[in-house]
């Protein structure tokens, strides 16, 4: 969980219920002064056994249920292929383009907001050798998996936070250091969660580090983990340097030393304050 001033993130995993705690969590904001949501993002890859998740996740009309009874003015969306890989959003669709006056209004509005972004690269079907690292009967600890897997280098300059669950597992989260000239932003994070059991393997990368070419990071996250396949997910608004990163990712057909990665999907949606990049890999031949 990351909160910042305008800002509240949170990742799960497995059956928790997060959506289930929107309304206290917004009762809370309102008590200390912050009364509107600006912006909404629930999102999450198709489920592998969705009939073990319990209420409101056990399918996306009954997630987009309790969001749109909380939320007028929200849209659900599905990207990718809903018989294969596919991710799951709802957002809100402020202006959206009903009212020209006030979609002038939001494109002027996005012409002078901050530069912000996110990257969110979710795995599957991992290499076992590398899921072994995230297991006690490889590492002591979690500073151990954090080095021997090098996910100390996949952003460099993180303060990192990190934790190896019992018997396996692990998660962290990492926050740049107090910036100099040159180095990531303030407020730049990466969050990382790692389920390595061989028969529902699972990782998720996510950060809103600033880039113009995301192909290194991404080369670099899957060269660490070893995927079957993945699915990456990137929003910017017009003022990002990642503003460009559909024609960056549509270039990239293939990723990976030898191209073992191959694209077999992309998608990209414009929305009133972002455009998101939807695309999906898996390894080449497979
Ligand atoms: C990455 S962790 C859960 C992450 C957690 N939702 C978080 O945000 O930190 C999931 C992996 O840890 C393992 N695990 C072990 N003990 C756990 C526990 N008490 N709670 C959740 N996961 C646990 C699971 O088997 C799975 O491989």
């Amino acid at each position: 969980m990351f909160v910042s001033k305008r800002r509240w993130i949170l990742k799960t995993c497995g059956t928790t219920t997060p959506l289930q705690c929107l309304e206290p969590m917004l009762a809370m904001a309102e008590k200390i002064g912050f009364h509107d949501v600006g912006d909404l993002f629930y999102s999450r890859k198709n489920f592998k056994r969705p009939d073990l998740q319990i209420s409101p996740h056990r399918g996306f009309e009954e997630e987009v249920a309790l969001l749109d009874s909380l939320f007028e003015d929200g849209q659900a969306y599905c990207l990718g292929s809903i018989n294969r890989e596919c991710w799951y959003l709802y957002t809100l669709a402020r202006g959206s383009g009903r009212d020209h006056r006030i979609q002038r209004c939001i494109d002027e509005m996005n012409n002078f907001t901050e530069p912000d972004q996110t990257i969110e690269i979710l795995m599957t079907e991992l290499d076992p050798q590398k899921m072994s690292i995230f297991t006690k009967i490889e590492c002591d600890n979690a500073a151990e998996a954090t080095e021997k897997a090098g996910i100390h280098k996949l952003i460099p300059g993180m303060v990192i936070d990190d934790y190896l669950f019992d018997p396996c597992g692990y998660s962290m989260n990492g926050i740049a250091k107090n910036t100099t000239a040159g180095e990531h932003s303030q407020g730049c994070y990466m969050t990382i969660h790692i389920t390595p059991e061989p028969d529902f393997s699972y990782v998720s990368f996510e950060s809103n580090v600033s880039s113009s070419n995301y192909t290194e990071l991404i080369e670099r996250v899957i060269k660490t983990f070893q995927p079957g396949k993945f699915v990456i997910t990137i929003f910017a608004n017009k003022t990002s340097s990642a503003s460009n990163a559909f024609r960056e990712i549509d270039h990239a057909t293939r990723l990976g030393q030898c191209g073992q990665w191959k694209r077999r999907d992309i998608q990209y949606t414009r929305f009133p304050s972002y455009d998101l990049t939807y695309a999906h890999y898996s390894k080449f031949p497979s």
